[in-house]
């Protein structure tokens, strides 16, 4: 009998069909053998009895900010925050850092430091914006995941959101390239006019900035980019959404065969407009948190299986740009920091609402996985993939603080909220990542993970 690197014994091991108590025996970075009392030699042994381990979660949606805003975020401190939450994949965004990931040089100089730096294993997206039309397929033949481009204003100027004829241009070579279009759908035109609107009328609360981004907004970008993938046949992945109605056009052109897939975020789900009243600029994001029906509607979707996937959108700043002080409600940095919370949030949901842990791990981990050609490799526990595991118990709660919270900056929405639920330990192609409250940060076991290479359709 070979020796192993580790044992996980006796876990509840969550698959796709359901849970089974089974070890996990690990060798060379990959799951070498599921089965029961495992009795191979093996250097470390894990006992996981009452616990539950997890694929480890596949985030499709951070921004890192590296490089050029380190300052905000970073690699470092990045990775060991998706560390402690469970997470050993996460898909980096195209934009916040300096320079935008718009070009192949911008690409390389990212995953070079992610390489350097990372904890845990990531993935690149590419950026679509107008002008870089020239540099999709340099992009895509060099491993991005997938494009993202932005129907509204990004509130950062290094990266322009696209106009419609860019969008559909683009459209074209991704649909050509294999590639899928991730796209943050709110109408630039509506965010815009609304937003002047209330800085004439020196508007600036909560509410005034709820108006800016109502939920049309957001049901009129999502319905004209499904008008447009009819047209270029380019697949789509709608990021963040946040109201029920977008999802149901969504299921609408899913049902027509479109091929499309949506996530949403857990601060839609845990979250509402009222934390923005009561607790201002951190919790404010765009599109912004809902109001509690609205909420409590996203949530009924969750259970009814109607999303694909659930993503943090971590998208962090210094504390300065998000200082009541010196910035009002619209001026502040729009963006939830996160990270580290993603499958805690889903499993407080899954407790609550009994949503069983397989959907779960089919949310965070299985469907990122196969929507993005990463699924040889992960996003299932399955002898010789990957060994990536988040292990979680729920005989102990969680609360978070800024001790125990990773991010560079330690302003968040979560700060003070109890997960019924600990992450006992991450688990990185074999690594230990995370263990017990501390993370292993010395080692930068990451690496960039490119998705399957996909045909490309000439014509
Ligand atoms: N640029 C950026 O990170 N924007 C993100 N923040 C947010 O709240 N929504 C986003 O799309
Ligand atoms: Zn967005
Ligand atoms: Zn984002």
């Amino acid at each position: 009998m070979e020796k192993l690197d580790l044992i996980i014994k006796n876990g509840n091991v969550v698959l796709p069909a359901g849970l089974e108590q089974l070890d996990i025996g690990i060798k060379d970075g990959l799951i070498h053998i599921l089965g029961k009392n495992l009795l191979n030699e093996s250097e470390k042994i894990w006992d996981a009895t009452n616990q539950y381990i997890f694929p480890g979660m596949i985030d499709v949606h951070v921004h890192f900010s590296e490089p050029g805003r380190e300052h905000w975020e970073g690699f470092h401190t990045g990775s060991q925050m998706m560390a402690a939450g469970g997470c050993t994949t996460y898909f980096d965004m195209p934009l916040n850092g300096i320079p935008s990931t718009v070009t192949e040089e911008a690409l390389f100089k990212k995953a070079n430091l992610g390489n350097e730096k990372s904890l845990v294993d990531f993935s690149l997206w590419g950026g679509l914006v107008p002008g870089n039309e020239g540099d999709l397929e340099a992009l895509a033949k060099s491993g991005v995941i997938g494009f993202k481009a932005f129907l509204s204003a990004t509130g950062n100027q290094e990266f322009e959101s696209v106009d419609d004829i860019t969008l559909l241009n683009g459209m074209k070579q991704i649909a050509k390239l294999g590639k899928v279009l991730a796209l943050h759908s709110e109408s630039a035109a509506m965010t815009d006019w609304l937003k002047e609107q209330k800085e004439k009328e020196g508007k600036f609360t909560a509410d005034d900035y709820l108006e800016t981004r109502p939920i049309m907004a957001e049901v009129e970008a999502v319905q004209r980019a499904i008008y447009y993938s009819e047209i270029t046949g380019c697949p789509l992945h709608f990021v963040h959404i946040s109201s029920a109605e977008a999802l149901e056009i969504i299921q609408q052109a899913k049902a027509r065969g479109l091929n499309i897939t949506v996530e949403t975020c857990p601060h839609y789900l845990l979250f509402n407009h009222q934390d923005l009243r009561e607790r201002g600029t951190v919790a404010k994001c765009a599109p912004p948190l809902r109001e509690k029906d609205e909420q409590e509607k996203l949530i009924n979707l969750l259970i009814d299986q109607k999303f694909d996937m659930i993503s943090s959108d971590h998208s962090p700043c210094p504390y300065e740009l998000k200082d009541p002080k010196v910035h009002n409600l619209f001026q502040a940095w729009g963006g939830i920091s996160g990270g580290q919370f993603t499958l805690m949030s889903i499993i407080e949901l899954a407790v609550k609402h009994e949503i069983p842990f397989e959907s779960v791990a089919k949310w965070t981990a299985q469907n990122p996985a196969e929507r993005f050609g990463l699924s040889d490799r992960k996003g299932q526990i399955k002898e010789g993939k990957d060994a990536d595991f988040a292990i979680v118990t729920l005989s102990k709660s969680f609360t978070v603080t800024e001790d125990n919270f990773y991010a560079k900056h330690k302003e968040s929405l979560y700060l003070g909220h109890t997960f019924p639920c600990v992450i006992t330990g991450t688990i990185n192609r074999g690594n230990v990542v995370y263990e017990n409250g501390r993370v292993m940060g010395s080692t930068p076991y990451g690496c960039w993970v490119k998705p399957v290479v996909t045909e490309i359709v000439s014509n």
